[in-house]
């Protein structure tokens, strides 16, 4: 809705009505750096009400047969396909992306989402052993944990992670918690989750490698690797930020990589010839930007992007969080560039000698989301691919996403996974039963 000087007003959406909050936040433009949004500054009290709304919408929902609840899946994913391209204005306009990359991965990925999940529902099996000597029969059921759609059934109540997060993670009717973002905030939502032994999903951040061998394509190895170093501006967390090249191919792809990365454009986000948009937010940028400062003061080279070379943006822009993408070679393993997540446009390229080696200095992180591997030796992929500290190997691709398999990450990089089986065990509570007869 319209609000004070036509600024777009968001309002909570509770026990299916939608309602104002008693104070607002700014929400920005990363395009323009200008406030385009007004927000619910929402606190304990909205989350108090979605969550008896939740509670009181349970039982009804919750006894809904999986036929009834994929019915209103395959409806909802009807209703974003019809409305595509003003979610991906809007998405664009909320996040900095390409509308082009919210037209064509974002918003179809969502229907994709609700489309999959509403067909898995119907195929899931439960267990069953038998204890024939003393007369018995064990199966397991499954109960919902969570909700879905009719009124009080999705609540979305906006504002800020320390203010109406921490309500909703602490709340002691919020038996469990799927939750997406870093590791430090994972590590908050653990704390305050853990008196009330809440079921925890954890899909924390990366940095992951793509490990390049002297046999790589690299025709198709570096347009791949470009994307997958600074797509959405390197804000994925599936997003390459470190690179190892084995050395004998070393000069060649670090030459080709860099001409490929200047020719990934940054531009404003309507423009359809742009491959990158504006970084989330200013904060973010200057974290982003702080990292290259702190590689040059290691004696790090910054081969393009960043300081290097000249970004053209339209004079509206200008107060934009844009930045080029950035190549870092010379940069040692245990720089915080090569450590750290940078979750932005920057990605590091290193030599490599041998197999172990790689695998090695791959594995010596926090972090174990996930890697890439390029080589034409289909043994070696499978080695190398099983010796990775990641929850997800690319072979001579990236993000393909199989939604059937688990995704996730190890270490640092969170806990549990997601997918058709995953998410069904995550959100459901299983229930041993045994029958004497
Ligand atoms: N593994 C995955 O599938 C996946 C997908 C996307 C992003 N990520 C990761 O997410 C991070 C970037 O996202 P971000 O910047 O939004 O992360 P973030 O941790 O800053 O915020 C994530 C969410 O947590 C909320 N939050 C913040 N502090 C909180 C608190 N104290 N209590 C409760 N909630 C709180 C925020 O409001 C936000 O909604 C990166 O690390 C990225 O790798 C992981
Ligand atoms: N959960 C997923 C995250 C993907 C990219 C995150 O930045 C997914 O692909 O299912």
């Amino acid at each position: 809705m319209a609000g004070r000087g036509g600024l777009l007003m968001l309002e909570n959406f509770i026990g299916g009505k939608f309602l104002p909050c008693s104070s607002y936040l700014d929400s920005y433009d990363p395009s323009t750096g200008e406030v385009y949004c007004r927000v619910p500054n929402s606190g304990k009290e909205e989350v108090d009400a979605a969550v008896e709304a939740a509670r009181a919408a349970f039982p009804g929902w919750s006894s809904r047969s999986p036929q009834e609840r994929s019915q209103v899946l395959q409806r909802l994913a009807d209703l974003l396909e019809q409305s595509l391209e003003e979610l991906a204005q809007a998405e664009s306009k909320d996040q900095g992306k390409t509308v082009t990359l919210a037209r064509t991965m974002d918003i179809p990925r969502a229907v994709q989402n609700f489309r999959f999940f509403a067909s898995s529902i119907l195929h899931h099996t439960s267990e069953c052993t038998q204890m024939d000597h003393l007369g018995c029969l064990h199966y397991t059921v499954r109960a919902p944990a969570g909700i879905g759609v009719p009124p009080g059934v999705v609540n979305i109540v906006f504002g800020t992670g320390p203010r109406v997060g921490e309500a909703l993670v602490s709340h002691p009717e919020v038996p469990l918690i799927s939750f997406t973002g870093s590791q430090p905030t994972a590590e908050r939502i653990t704390q305050l989750s853990a008196p009330h032994c809440k079921k925890l999903s954890l899909e924390l951040g990366g940095k992951n490698p793509a490990i390049i061998f002297e046999d790589a394509n690299l025709a198709e190895c570096i347009p791949t690797t470009v994307r997958s170093s600074f797509a959405n501006q390197g804000e994925i967390c599936l997003c390459t930020s470190r690179i190892f090249v084995q050395k004998r191919i070393y000069s060649e792809f670090l030459k080709r990589f860099v001409e490929a990365t200047r020719m990934w454009k940054v531009g404003i986000p309507s423009d359809p010839s742009a491959d990158m948009g504006a970084l989330i937010s200013k904060a973010h940028l200057e974290k982003v930007r702080s990292y290259i400062k702190k590689a040059r003061m290691e004696g790090a080279q910054i081969l393009c992007g960043e300081g290097v070379d000249k970004l053209n943006l339209p004079p509206r822009n200008q107060g934009g969080y844009f930045m080029l993408p950035t190549v870092i070679t010379d940069v040692k393993d245990e720089s915080c560039c090569m450590k750290e997540e940078i979750f932005g446009p920057v990605t590091c390229v290193v030599p490599f000698d041998s197999e172990e080696e790689v695998i090695q200095r791959a594995n010596n992180v926090k972090y174990g989301l996930a890697a890439t591997v390029w080589s034409g030796n289909v043994g070696r992929v499978h080695r190398v691919a099983k010796k990775l500290q990641s929850g997800l190997v690319w072979t001579n691709c990236w993000l393909i996403r199989e939604l059937n398999l688990p995704f996730g990450g190890m270490k640092s990089s969170g806990v549990g996974r997601e997918g058709a089986k995953d998410s069904y065990e995550f959100f459901t509570e299983v229930k041993t039963i045994t029958v004497k007869h």
